[in-house]
């Protein structure tokens, strides 16, 4: 284990982790190559898991060595893993919102609806044509004046607070999601949506909620939490795709192929059967009452709100339609909420329900919690004690983890994306720019990650990433927590100096200690040589000068999140079982974490 230099050992514990003693206690040694190797397959589910341990699974299709060894608590996560199908197949990687174009009837596809060719759709074209004929559901739509119905549903509430959503009023439908059915009005789209779609979690049955075969799992392979790197795909793979199939499953995927996902599979969730289920449990947002504003994002405005019935205090995401774009409901936020449905992990934000308004408005309904860590660092005047940064590290990471054995990468953790509660909880949320990946994704595209938590790779403009890409912004976020200030804080929109800031602290890379780097696409650019790894001199073993101390075993944990090389950086297992948790002084429970005044009401 090295303190200081670029290069650190590359060694692999096992552990076995005692939830009930609150730290890792080093079991062996493993191999990282299987971690390592890059897997573009699906997740896979329970069963297999069970399969997998029971060791009848072929080679090809074996775990990481370290998922084997696991400790209860992370069995009792692989337990609660219950993904389900994707709704929303059809993304794109600008984060540019879809909305149903001015047109009475629609065709679409039942799941891989290519925007792109509901784009160019005009008012004289009425029908678009079908990726999979055979597969197509046909929608009615109104033209979007006829959309401007009825109240919304805080006219009740405050003056003054409701711009915003009183936009949204003329907001488009999500009619090209596969959920969609004949409808008459743009309100009933996404009424329908709700009640066809699994978005409604509170009347989804366990039984409903598995929606895959067992024929589909066992053509699924790989999990754990290893590196897993994004391929992109080539313009003839991804048609090819579209062409085969509606469900989002990586061509070139040898063990994934689309035959795995028959049709009776796939139509299953939407069926009238589930269809039905959702019916009796779907609510309208007037079932809450509005308190406060808390905060506005880039995709929504959330609210502080009292579930009417329970009294219960919740936080409400109101998806913000974009009138000025050509679109209007975001595919960020489809993307958020079907992701964040079909999780389920103490470390990460539970969204309850999908609620609708009238005039076609839609909210995530989730639970509350006080602050984000943003807002609790600004006001802090003492960074965190080395226990309490343990204690957020060790649930941060265990949500990344749960993140990264389903195939989800977060793609924008940052400290405003991390939830803090009055009892010690964080929380993951902010799902906008995750994606499940092992299917095929497109190049990289700018926007991935908040600028001071990117990666090099993204900066330098890789076209392939992985999961390191949130260990990555965990490593600035580690760094944050014991000193409360970014690390790398480049200037606005300025990849460059982002990459410079980086190196001025890391060293700048070469082929030697990052191969490939030389050939990515931003690595042309002339950066100041910097041969040495001073990280250490901003976070030392001792201090005379007020900088945030940091013991070997904390450092060489910091510095291996921070490798500039993401095939070197350390994966969510091996900062998972690393020693710095082992040794003294251990995390601190949460209950005993500091409580923080709320700024909000
Ligand atoms: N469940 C919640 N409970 C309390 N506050 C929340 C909750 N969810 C979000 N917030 C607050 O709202 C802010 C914005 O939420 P979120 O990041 O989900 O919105 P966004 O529009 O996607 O933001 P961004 O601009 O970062 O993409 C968060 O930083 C947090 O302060």
């Amino acid at each position: 284990m090295t303190a200081g230099g670029v290069e650190v050992s590359r060694s692999c514990v096992a552990v076995v982790v005692d939830r009930t003693r609150g730290f890792n206690s080093r079991k062996g040694g493993g191999g990282r190559d299987a971690e390592r190797r890059h897997q573009t397959k699906r997740p896979i589910e329970a069963d297999d898991d069970r399969r997998w341990r029971d060791g009848r699974r072929g080679d090809s299709e074996k775990r990481p060595r370290l998922v084997s060894q696991r400790g209860e608590v992370r069995e009792e996560y692989r337990v609660q893993k219950r993904r389900k199908c994707s709704p929303f197949a059809s993304e794109r990687e600008d984060n540019k919102v879809v909305r149903a174009p001015l047109c009475e009837k629609i065709i679409i596809t039942n799941q891989f609806v290519d925007v792109t060719a509901t784009r160019t759709i005009s008012s004289e074209d009425h029908q678009v044509s079908v990726l999979s004929p055979e597969l197509v559901s046909t929608v009615s739509v109104l033209p979007v004046e006829a959309q401007l119905d009825g109240q919304h549903p805080f006219d009740d509430l405050e003056e003054g607070q409701l711009e915003d959503e009183q936009q949204v009023v003329q907001a488009p439908n999500i009619a090209t999601s596969k959920w969609a059915t004949c409808l008459e009005s743009p309100k009933d789209v996404i009424t329908d949506v709700v009640k066809n779609s699994r978005w409604n979690r509170s009347s989804l049955s366990p039984e409903s909620g598995e929606l895959l075969s067992e024929g589909r799992r066992s053509t699924q392979s790989g999990s754990g939490s290893g590196r897993r790197s994004v391929e992109p795909i080539s313009a003839h793979e991804h048609s090819e795709h579209e062409l085969g199939s509606r469900f989002d499953i990586g061509v070139g995927e040898a063990e994934c192929s689309t035959s795995d996902f028959t049709e009776s599979e796939i139509d299953e969730p939407a069926s009238s059967e589930i269809g039905l289920s959702m019916l009796a449990g779907s609510r309208d947002v007037n079932e809450y009452q509005k308190l406060s504003k808390i905060n506005e994002g880039t995709y929504g405005v959330v609210y502080k709100a009292k579930d009417r019935k329970t009294e219960e205090i919740v936080a409400l995401k109101m998806i913000k339609m974009n009138m000025e774009d050509e679109y209007g409901f975001p595919l960020t936020s489809l993307r958020e909420i079907n992701i964040l449905l079909s999780c389920n992990h103490p470390s990460i934000v539970n969204v309850k329900e999908v609620v609708v308004g009238n005039g076609a408005s839609v909210f995530m309904v989730m639970e509350h919690l006080e602050h984000d860590l943003r807002g609790v660092m600004d006001r802090m005047k003492q960074p965190f004690s080395t226990s309490e940064v343990k204690c957020l590290m060790m649930q941060l990471l265990e949500g990344v983890k749960y993140l990264h054995s389903n195939w989800i990468i977060h793609r924008d953790l940052k400290p405003s994306n991390l939830l803090l509660n009055n009892s010690g909880e964080l929380k993951i949320c902010d799902f906008g720019m995750a994606r499940q990946y092992g299917s095929p994704i497109k190049p990289y595209t700018q926007l991935v990650v908040t600028q001071w938590y990117r990666s090099p790779e993204l900066l330098l403009g890789t076209k392939e990433y992985s999961t390191a890409v949130d260990m990555w912004s965990i490593g600035c976020i580690m760094a944050e927590l014991l000193s409360l200030k970014p690390l790398f804080r480049g200037k606005s929109q300025n990849d460059i100096d982002q990459l410079q800031q980086i190196f001025a602290v890391l060293g700048t890379p070469s082929e030697t200690s990052w191969p490939g780097f030389t050939s990515l696409p931003g690595a042309k650019a002339k950066f100041r040589k910097q041969p040495y790894n001073l990280l250490r001199k901003k976070f030392p073993a001792v201090s005379f000068t007020g900088a945030p101390i940091l013991s070997e075993l904390g450092f060489d944990l910091l510095n291996r999140l921070l490798n500039c090389d993401p095939e070197k950086r350390l994966t969510v297992d091996e900062a998972l079982s690393h020693g710095w948790f082992d040794e003294a002084p251990l995390q601190k429970s949460k209950e005993f974490m500091p409580t923080f005044a709320s700024k909000r009401n």
